[in-house]
Formats: C-alpha cells, sequence, structure tokens
C-alpha cells in the first residue's frame, strides 16, 4: 500500500511578541502523541491553505488570526505517513477567546524560548528558523 501522504498548514499565532505552542495528547501514533506542534491540520479537498488554516485554527483554539505570509516549508517522513508541512506567519488581535479544544496544554514563548519544548520530528527545521530570526523578536 503506498504511504499516505497530508497536505498540511500550521499557524505561528504571534501575539506581543510571544507565539503559541500547542501539545497534543494521546493520539495514533506514538512518536507525535504528546508532541508540540503549531495549530494547524490537513488541507482538505476543495479548500485553499489560506481557508484550512483559518479553520484549522479557529477550531482547535476558538481564535480569529489574521494569516500573514508563508515562513517555511518542508516534505517529512514519519513511520507511517509523509506531511508536506506549510507554516505561516499568523497574528492574534485578541487571545481573551482562546480556548484548547484538542491539545492537552499550550505555551505563549518567546522565539528563543521554543527549543525547550518537545516538538513533532517535523517542526524542528521551523523552530530553528524561527529560534534564530531576528525579525520575530520583540
Ligand atoms: N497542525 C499541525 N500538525 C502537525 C504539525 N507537525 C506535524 O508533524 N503535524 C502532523 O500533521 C498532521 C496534521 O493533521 P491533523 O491536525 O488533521 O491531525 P489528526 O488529528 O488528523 O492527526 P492524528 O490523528 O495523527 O493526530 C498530524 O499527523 C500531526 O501530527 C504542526 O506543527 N501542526
Amino acid at each position: 500500500m503506498p504511504i499516505p501522504h497530508y497536505d498540511v498548514v500550521a499557524g505561528i499565532i504571534q501575539h506581543e511578541g510571544k507565539i503559541l505552542c500547542t501539545q497534543k495528547g494521546l493520539g495514533k501514533h506514538v512518536y507525535t502523541s504528546f508532541k508540540y506542534e503549531f495549530p494547524g491540520g490537513k488541507v482538505e479537498p476543495g479548500e485553499t491553505a489560506d481557508s484550512a488554516l483559518y479553520r484549522e485554527i479557529k477550531e482547535e483554539t476558538r481564535l480569529e488570526v489574521q494569516i500573514g505570509n508563508r515562513y517555511h516549508v518542508l516534505l517529512h517522513d514519519y513511520p507511517d505517513f509523509r506531511i508536506t508541512l506549510t507554516a505561516y506567519l499568523c497574528r492574534a488581535a485578541h487571545i481573551e477567546t482562546l480556548k484548547l479544544t484538542e491539545h492537552i496544554h499550550h505555551q505563549w514563548l518567546y522565539p528563543a524560548q521554543l527549543r525547550e519544548l518537545d516538538w513533532a520530528a517535523a517542526d524542528w527545521p521551523i523552530v530553528e528558523k524561527i529560534s534564530g530570526d531576528t525579525s520575530l523578536r520583540p
């Protein structure tokens, strides 16, 4: 059987210089369970990347964000599937509505602090890029 390939969009949601990091709970796969990731998910047929990202972020966090530039694109092979992961810079003007509906925990961290978390394997190139990106510093 061919290995499934998913198109995944993720939001680097910025608010007052910090970035929203969300932790998955126990899932189908041990290698992504309890890992940190950026809110987002799979692009469904007929959706644009932007509309999928806006929908997923609202479903998962109740935040309504402004989606900005595409920040990084990568291909990652997990043992049972592969993803094209596209991360977009996003801004949340208000975070009072934040409510996690799928994740078990969240943290707002400054870019240089992101490395301290246990990220999904696919996310590390994005995390490293953010950590060294002076344009994201407050
Ligand atoms: N939203 C999001 N998903 C990511 C990131 N990094 C990463 O590997 N992924 C993976 O991309 C897939 C996103 O699909 P999804 O959000 O629709 O998750 P799902 O519940 O269907 O997946 P699951 O059942 O494997 O947990 C998941 O397998 C997730 O683990 C990330 O930064 N953000």
